[in-house]
């Protein structure tokens, strides 16, 4: 049995995974940690919770695998969480200052709680890591770009790995096949994946480059950024505000895709214009990416909003049927569940799936395979 934890900014999922058998155990979500009249004061409480739920002093445990979204230079691929790992994961925060905190503070609990236990970690930039130079390099100069570490890295590794493996599956080219991964939840990307390898994603240095997010910015000239910090802007302000108040949230004021479709419905100008901006950006990308890859195999859309609603769908791929991509409307808007499902028409050149992801599950394959590669040495 392996405990999977995704220790966020604001709330603490995990689940309980018997690899052998397909049900979970426990699932689970703790939020509003930290915030006004919550009962959750901190992470340490978080995780005491998640210890009542589990029963993590069980001797069914065998390993704890960990969601880090950033690994920074060296942690390439999933690891063993030694003291040495913590080092590096949070040298990585300055890099993912949104998400490695909140993963750091989940993996010191759950140590300290479990010292017996092996502790993994995986990483959201591992699957990224194989990115061909070319995608990988910012065109910046070289030198300090190496002093500083400016790189893209590619984040959402785990969700997509999953979701490309299955897509493939799915197309019946299980290793050849080349997929468009949009993971859209609250953080949103793209990735182009060429025979189960990245070969360039939306996200940079940092989760803040590429598409429009709930509350991220996505792609913005930088130019616009010495604008602001000219204009007496203190830089401390412009991320916050770059990272938390943009985005849909900063165009409209809601974050929630949910929220932004029923003012759009109801005729709110601010919400079409957020919502025009998402789309619009997603397009972009898939062409992009379209170009990339040469031929398209699969799109697979994933993430709250990719895998829930259609109108998200349609409208960022409506229009690109001379592009070989056609979606069928019936199949677009009916259907959930947690399989695959095909929402493109029969004579669409281009397969477009809805593709739900389960980040726990990789997340506990990996860790039972660093698991069982550790016992082996
Ligand atoms: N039926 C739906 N239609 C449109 N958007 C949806 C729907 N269900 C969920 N979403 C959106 O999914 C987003 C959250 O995605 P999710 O992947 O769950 O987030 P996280 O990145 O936190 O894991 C929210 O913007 C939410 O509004
Ligand atoms: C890296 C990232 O953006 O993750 P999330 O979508 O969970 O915020
Ligand atoms: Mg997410």
């Amino acid at each position: 049995m392996i405990l999977v934890i995704n220790s966020g900014s604001s709330s603490v999922k995990y689940q309980l995974i018997d690899l052998d058998a397909p049900e979970r155990r426990v699932t689970g979500k703790i939020e509003r940690i930290g915030e006004a009249g919550s009962d959750v004061p901190d992470h340490e409480a978080a995780l005491k919770r998640v210890a009542e739920e589990v029963a993590m002093d069980s001797g069914e445990l065998v390993a704890i695998g960990h969601r880090v979204v950033h690994g920074g230079p060296d942690l390439t691929g999933p690891v063993l969480i030694t003291d040495e790992v913590v080092q590096k994961i949070a040298e990585a925060v300055p890099l993912a200052p949104l998400h490695n905190p909140a993963n750091l503070a989940g993996i010191e609990i759950a140590r300290k709680m479990r010292p017996d236990l092996p502790q993994i970690a995986v990483f959201d930039t591992a699957f990224h890591a194989a990115m061909p130079a070319a995608a990988r390099t910012y065109a910046v100069d070289r030198e300090i770009a190496e002093r500083y570490g400016v790189r893209r890295y590619g984040f959402h590794g785990t969700s997509t790995a999953f979701v490309a493996r299955e897509a493939a599956r799915f197309a019946e080219r299980p290793a050849a096949a080349n997929v468009i991964v949009l993971h859209l939840g609250n953080g949103a990307s793209a990735t182009a994946v060429a025979a189960g390898r990245c070969v360039d994603t939306s996200m940079g240095m940092t989760p803040l480059e590429g598409l429009v997010m709930g509350t991220r910015s996505g792609d913005v000239d930088p130019g616009a950024i010495f604008h602001l910090l000219r204009a007496g802007l203190p830089a401390d302000q412009v991320e916050e505000m770059l990272n938390h108040h943009s985005g849909l949230a900063g165009l409209c004021g809601d974050n929630d895709m949910r929220r932004v479709l029923e003012r759009v419905k109801a005729g709110d100008a601010a919400a079409a214009t957020a919502y025009g901006v998402y789309c619009h950006r997603l397009r972009r990308y898939i062409g992009a990416f379209c170009a990339v890859l040469g031929k398209v195999d699969v799109i697979a859309f994933t993430g709250g909003v990719g895998e829930n609603s259609a109108q998200v769908r349609r409208d960022a791929l409506g229009g690109l049927e001379p592009m070989g991509i056609r979606l069928d409307p019936m199949r677009n808007s009916g259907g959930a569940g947690d399989a695959p499902r095909r929402v493109s028409a029969d004579n669409s050149r281009v397969t477009v799936l809805v593709v739900p992801t389960d980040e726990e599950l990789e997340i506990a394959r990996e860790t039972s395979a660093v698991v069982a590669r550790t016992k082996s040495q």
